[in-house]
């Protein structure tokens, strides 16, 4: 966690050039500067290639003298380079070294015919322990052509999947070279990119990135892609289902202990984040100091709670967490819906809030029964830069694990590194926050937009709002009876807290959006209050999206019927474009997860659709003082992203990614992105 240690001297002379998120290396703990300068000590790495016409084993010789050359921050004992037509397959169950496989693709016979052939062999042969590898820390680069089509680097994505598969730890994601473009600066770019990983002592530990990210209920990372969980070898009772035999038993209790370890790491450090904090206050960070100081928001056992959940929590009352797309789209397999509307790469996208807290208990969010709520602050209060450093390096953190999940672009991943958007929308109200608007600053400061959600409860905090990228307000319902019931708010004025959140929006003169959910046979009938709300707030866009359906029962009696088809979230965002007049269009489409983007008219300039934003003229905005409107930094909506496109949204560049042996899965894809909160929140409506 980085902390801003009380202790650390910033006179203003510190020379200093590397940082990290931004941060001054005096501004760094103790323990991470002494991290930093420990030289990383390798006992032995193998660097085996294979080679045809002697590309890759040019390209090893150069990764050897570049090893070498790196012995400032790495010492690596044994350095060898092995052509794998030399090196013995069964080596490599007992494997100790850090293995660099530099693997040429050949659709004829060619020199990784064996290796291959004997890998895929241990592979699926039910006989062999799923964790065959364990032992072994390897990073694949691969050597190809591009003119080949579907067979580009085939064998080294083969490779690389397969020996994940059999326990080894990816320490770097695969590389890909192409012969058709320049493949010595692609290799030269993955080889420093390797090379300064290696830097990193905790590259090398074998990590578990996978129990990480299935314990958030959201999709887990399998590595049992198509291919491999079509092949009957694996499959022995023929039925598709998956079987839990005695080493997939071993595993799961190791990956149940390692999960739980990981948690009580987690927890000893936010112990000492707290403590940190609570020092912190009173110091120049701009913490607010009290004679009684209030107790921290998040107690030990929503600490608890909501580390089970997946969040990483910063401090005393924030939290950050790692979204389902922001995989996805490391792994090269689309983006969120934000990218079709207004061209977010969700690699680069943090989601975090400074605030658990909120002043409702909404069906959807209140599930787990641990959500603080309150009218009023009654916490401790933690500095905006605190949170931030906090919650960048946590994020970053989540994205380092995801390293060695199969699929993850190398270019992708380092791209992860800079934060570039952060959606301010996770649980809680972040403009509950009382310092949301330096929060805010500090963000635009490092370059990194801001979308802000609000549940519209604080009309004047509404006001007081600092300029954001764009601003959101949760249209949850469009009654006062809806409203009790799906948000059960703890304002006894909250209706019109709630029409007034809205008339503050109409103020702001700024980038708006309403979000609205859709169910079938419920608030699709509420035409009319809709169009009074729209009328009330002038939002610049409504994103509307249908109810998603997971089976999640709970209290609710939502059903696959409730659930609106695309064309039926079309036809409800029409009828409300007609009945608002002119004003109102449907300006771009993401059929992948049912949504619509309904755009003010002045966003179609000569014509053409301007949903996008144009990130750095944002920043040169704020950054200028000047007052400006959110006309100023509009860009053009792609035309594959614009309403009644084929592509529905969907990036042709992206790769369509579908399960296999789960039938109702493409229906369900999106069904995960929403998921429970959706269908809670469905449930609300229709008993409303
Ligand atoms: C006969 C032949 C077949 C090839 N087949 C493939 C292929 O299926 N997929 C691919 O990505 N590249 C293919 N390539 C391209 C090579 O993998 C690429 O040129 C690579 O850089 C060669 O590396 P090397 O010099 O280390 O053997 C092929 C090249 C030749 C000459
Ligand atoms: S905008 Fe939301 S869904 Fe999209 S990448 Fe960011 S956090 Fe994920």
């Amino acid at each position: 966690m980085l902390a801003i240690d009380p202790d650390a001297s910033n006179d203003g002379s510190c020379a200093c050039t590397g940082s990290v998120g931004g941060t001054c290396c005096k501004e760094q703990p103790q323990e991470q500067q002494e991290q930093e300068i420990v030289k990383n000590e390798i006992e032995s790495l193998k660097i085996i290639y294979s080679s045809l016409t002697g590309t890759a084993k040019t390209f090893g010789e150069e990764l050897k003298r570049q090893l070498l050359a790196a012995e400032k921050n790495i010492t690596i004992k044994e350095l060898e380079l092995v052509d794998i037509t030399e090196y013995d397959n069964d080596d490599l169950l007992t494997e100790t070294s850090v293995c660099v496989f530099l693997l040429s693709t050949y659709n004829v016979e060619g020199p990784l015919d064996w290796f291959t052939k004997w890998l895929r062999d241990i592979r699926y042969d039910w006989r062999v322990d799923r964790l065959a590898l364990q032992k072994l820390r390897y990073a694949v680069c691969g050597l190809g052509d591009s003119a080949y089509g579907d067979e580009f680097n085939v064998a080294s994505q083969q490779i690389d999947k397969w020996l994940g598969q059999l326990g080894a730890t990816r320490i770097y994601p695969l590389g890909s070279c192409d012969k058709n473009a320049d493949q010595k600066a692609q290799f030269d770019e993955w080889a420093r990119q390797f090379i300064n990983e290696l830097h990193d002592k905790q590259s090398l530990e074998f990590s578990p990135a996978k129990i990480e990210y299935g314990s958030d209920g959201e999709e887990e990372d399998e590595e049992d892609t198509e291919e491999s969980s079509n092949n009957k070898e694996i499959d022995v009772d023929g039925s598709g289902d998956e079987m839990l035999d005695v080493e997939d038993m071993g595993k799961m209790a190791g990956k149940l202990k390692a999960a739980k370890a990981n948690r009580a790491r987690e927890e000893q450090e936010f112990e000492t984040a707290q403590a940190k904090a609570k020092r912190s206050i009173g110091t120049d960070e701009g913490v607010v100091k009290k004679a009684n100081q209030p107790r921290a928001m998040v107690s030990p056992m929503l600490h608890k709670n909501l580390t089970k959940q997946g969040y990483k929590i910063v401090g005393t009352h924030s939290g950050v967490k790692i979204c389902r797309w922001t995989k996805s789209a490391l792994r090269g397999r689309g983006f969120c819906y934000k990218h079709s509307f207004y061209g977010i790469q969700s690699h680069l996208c943090m989601e975090t809030t400074p605030s658990l807290a909120c002043a409702n208990k909404c069906v959807f969010c209140w599930r787990h029964h641990t959500n603080p709520v309150g009218t009023k602050w009654r916490w401790q209060v933690d500095d905006p830069k605190f949170i931030l450093d906090g919650a960048m390096e946590n994020h970053y953190k989540m994205i380092k694990q995801l390293k060695g999940v199969p699929g993850v672009k190398a270019d992708r991943f380092q791209e992860a590194f800079t934060i570039r958007h952060c959606a301010l929308s996770l649980v809680g109200e972040p403009i509950f926050y009382p310092h949301i608007n330096e929060f805010v600053k500090l963000l635009h400061e490092h370059n990194i937009s801001s979308f802000l959600v609000t549940n519209a409860q604080f009309p004047d905090k509404i006001a007081e709002m600092e300029l954001v990228t764009q601003l959101y307000v949760s249209i949850d319902a469009g009654t006062r009876e809806g409203l009790k019931k799906i948000d059960r708010p703890l304002f006894r004025d909250f209706w019109e807290r709630f029409l007034d959140s809205l008339e503050a929006l109409a103020d702001k003169g700024q980038r708006t959006v309403y979000r609205l959910t859709l169910v079938k046979d419920h608030n699709t009938e509420e035409l009319d209050n809709y169009v009074e709300l729209v009328r009330r707030g002038r939002p610049s866009f409504i994103e509307v999206k249908g109810v998603t359906y997971c089976g999640y029962s709970g209290a609710s009696n939502l059903t696959m019927a409730n659930v609106p088809y695309h064309h039926e979230v079309v036809d409800f965002c029409q009828k409300l474009c007609d009945k608002l007049g002119n004003g109102y269009e449907l300006a771009a489409e993401h059929a992948h997860s049912c949504s619509i983007l309904i755009a003010k008219s002045d966003f179609k300039i000569n014509g053409e659709w301007h949903t996008h934003i144009d990130y750095n003229k944002f920043f040169e905005l704020i950054k200028s003082g000047e007052p400006f409107t959110d006309m100023d930094y509009v860009a053009k909506t792609p035309d594959w992203a614009v309403y009644g496109a084929e592509a529905g949204g969907f990036d042709p560049e992206e790769t369509r990614f579908y399960r296999k042996n789960r039938k109702a899965e493409a229906a369900a894809e999106a069904a995960k992105t929403a998921a429970t909160v959706a269908a809670e929140k469905a449930a609300a409506i229709a008993s409303a």
